[in-house]
């Protein structure tokens, strides 16, 4: 750990709270890549779970003694002994030593309602459990963090039995007084005046290292976790708790792809090197990877959109100078900035673009103005070009006189069978004629599909594969439909956006008909298309699919 002019000490509970998220379930391996990938980032304290609760966090912190992490604690994590049991017997505090970490987090109870309703035992009985759990575990060699569960509602509730819990755990020997806002509804004016009024009960400066210090454990079921954060933190708190990407129980933790830059960028605190959080946005993409949750494009600082300009008054100054839209620099966390390109855009965004996939235009090019208005015209029919940039490609190359066919589709047909027989339920229900110009050669071709769009992509490939053999490597990733005038009914118009890849590039086609099947046509002879042109034209631009 790093000692600095204004620390400010980061705890990760992705491990613990963030698995007790819906939908989220770590493997073992899983739980070792996190944290790893934490201990990299610099957080400074992990906690890895709860080892007397299940076999996997057992067998985590086991795995860990036999390799440790690099600069990280790693924390195990327990509640107070049981109601007049001895902490000498208690199984999850044996489970807890087991685990072999110099520091534990153990939670208690701060709230009198908890206290009589929830552990059914007396308020006194309550504080001994504190006291015991805390001096065995310090008796043991363990250092403390003490979790005071629900405090700022047991602090509004009974503020002298609330702060009476904290002072036995801090003479019991907790190093950390971590106030947890565990039911998330506390707003921040009221976290500022709780920790003030904490300082003071408990004759704490906030900064001593001879006192423990305070730290804010906050939940976002008010959407004011971060918030709440950052307000205990300018109150005196000194250590953070939250997770990646805010995972947590119910409406998740505070988010610390949120708090770090605020932290460090803008409240100056020092909390992790520059170099580690120029990883923050590669980190958070991981693990949205790891727990199979997909990442939050508009999630600040580290999100897809964060630094994606569409307006095209935003573009034009952006390129003059960044921070006329930009709250902070995208390298300094790993991000980078995307100019989109929509009804929204001006010339900017066009020139952005064109030199983007490396095309030689000018703002006085009348050129350059005519792609912006059938961008905007293609737009106003339904086409979106933001999340279709190969098709919005080929539009410019058409429009610069860069675009030679390279095949020319005559004529399609497909037929559906719907009644897939039940005793072979790989066979495929679509078949898809297609008649194709290339060289000045007519080819027809025939192919099944499972279902009609597969069926022509099939068709299309298999007439092609003879002039142009690497479309063997193409596959249709991923296929989305909308209806764009819902109120039309079965004669609205759709729009498809087609993903294709060949490995190791992917790229996305639009197209848009009133006939679902000529849209898909569009689109999946654009992707056709677009995939040859990256092998016989060179274009690069497209997203390079990381192995
Ligand atoms: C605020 C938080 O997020 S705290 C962390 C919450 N996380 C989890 O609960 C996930 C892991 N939990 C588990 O695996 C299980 O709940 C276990 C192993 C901890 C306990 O399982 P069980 O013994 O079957 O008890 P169960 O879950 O039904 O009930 C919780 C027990 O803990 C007791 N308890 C709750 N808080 C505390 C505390 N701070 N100190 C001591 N005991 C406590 C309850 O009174 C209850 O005990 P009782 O049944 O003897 O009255
Ligand atoms: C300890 C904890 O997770 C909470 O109080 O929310």
């Amino acid at each position: 750990m790093t000692v600095s002019n204004n620390p400010l000490w980061l705890y990760d509970t992705i491990l613990r709270d963030g698995a007790q998220r819906e939908g989220i379930s770590l493997s073992l391996t899983d739980k070792l890549t996190i944290a790893r990938r934490l201990d990299q980032l610099g957080i400074p304290f992990i906690e890895g779970g709860w080892p007397g609760a299940n076999p996997k966090d057992v067998q985590f912190f086991w795995q860990l003694q036999e390799e440790p992490l690099e600069q990280a604690e790693i924390v195990a994590f327990c509640s107070t002994r049981r109601p007049h049991k001895a902490v000498e017997t208690d199984k999850m505090l044996q489970a807890i030593l087991s685990a072999g970490t110099r520091w534990v987090t153990i939670f208690g109870k701060s709230w009198d309602l908890h206290v009589l309703e929830g552990l059914q035992t007396s308020l006194a009985e309550n504080l001994a459990m504190i006291s015991d759990t805390i001096a065995y575990l310090r008796s043991q060699g363990r250092r403390v963090i003490y979790d005071a569960e629900h405090w700022f509602d047991g602090y509004r509730a009974n503020p002298d039995y609330a702060l009476a819990t904290l002072a036995t755990a801090q003479q019991a020997g907790a190093e950390w007084l971590v106030m947890c806002d565990t039911n998330g509804g506390t707003l921040p004016g009221q976290i500022s005046e709780i920790t003030i009024k904490v300082l003071q009960g408990l004759g704490l400066d906030g900064r001593s290292e001879h006192q423990p210090q305070l730290g804010i454990h906050a939940h976002n079921d008010s959407g004011t976790a971060v918030a709440n954060s950052l307000l205990a933190v300018e109150a005196g708190a000194t250590m953070v708790q939250g997770t990646i990407n805010g995972y947590g129980e119910r409406c998740g933790n505070a988010n610390l792809c949120t708090l770090i830059p605020n932290l460090q960028l803008k409240l100056d605190y020092d909390c992790i090197k520059p170099e580690q959080l120029a990883h923050l946005t590669s980190t958070s993409r991981l693990i949205s990877e790891m727990v199979n949750l997909a990442p939050d494009d508009h999630a600040p600082f580290v999100g897809r959109s964060a630094f994606a300009h569409k307006g095209g008054i935003h573009v034009s100054a952006v390129q003059r100078n960044p921070f006329t839209y930009e709250h902070i620099a995208p390298d300094v966390v790993g991000n980078e900035r995307r100019i989109v390109v929509s009804e929204q855009a001006g010339l900017s965004n066009v020139l952005s673009k064109a030199e983007l996939f490396g095309i030689a235009l000018d703002r006085q090019d009348p050129a350059c103005r005519a792609i912006l208005e059938t961008l905007k015209d293609l737009e106003q029919q339904g086409y979106q070009f933001e999340a279709a940039e190969a098709s919005f490609e080929l539009l410019m190359r058409q429009a610069m006189g860069d675009r030679q066919p390279l095949f020319l589709v005559q004529g399609f047909q497909v037929h559906c069978d719907l009644l897939t027989p039940a005793e072979n339920p790989a066979y495929r229900n679509a078949l898809a004629t297609v008649k194709v110009t290339v060289n000045g050669q007519n080819i027809l071709e025939v192919a099944e599909g499972n279902g009609p769009v597969s069926a022509l992509d099939q068709a299309l490939r298999k007439a092609l594969t003879r002039f142009y053999p690497q479309i063997a490597d193409f596959h249709l990733t991923d296929y989305k439909v909308r209806i764009l005038d819902g109120g039309a009914g079965t004669s609205a118009k759709t729009r498809v956006l087609v993903e294709s890849s060949n490995g190791d590039r992917r790229w996305t086609t639009v197209g848009v008909s009133g006939n679902i099947l000529e849209a898909s046509y569009q689109a999946v002879v654009e992707g056709i298309e677009y995939g040859l042109r990256l092998l016989t034209c060179g274009l690069t631009n497209q997203e390079v699919i990381s192995t």
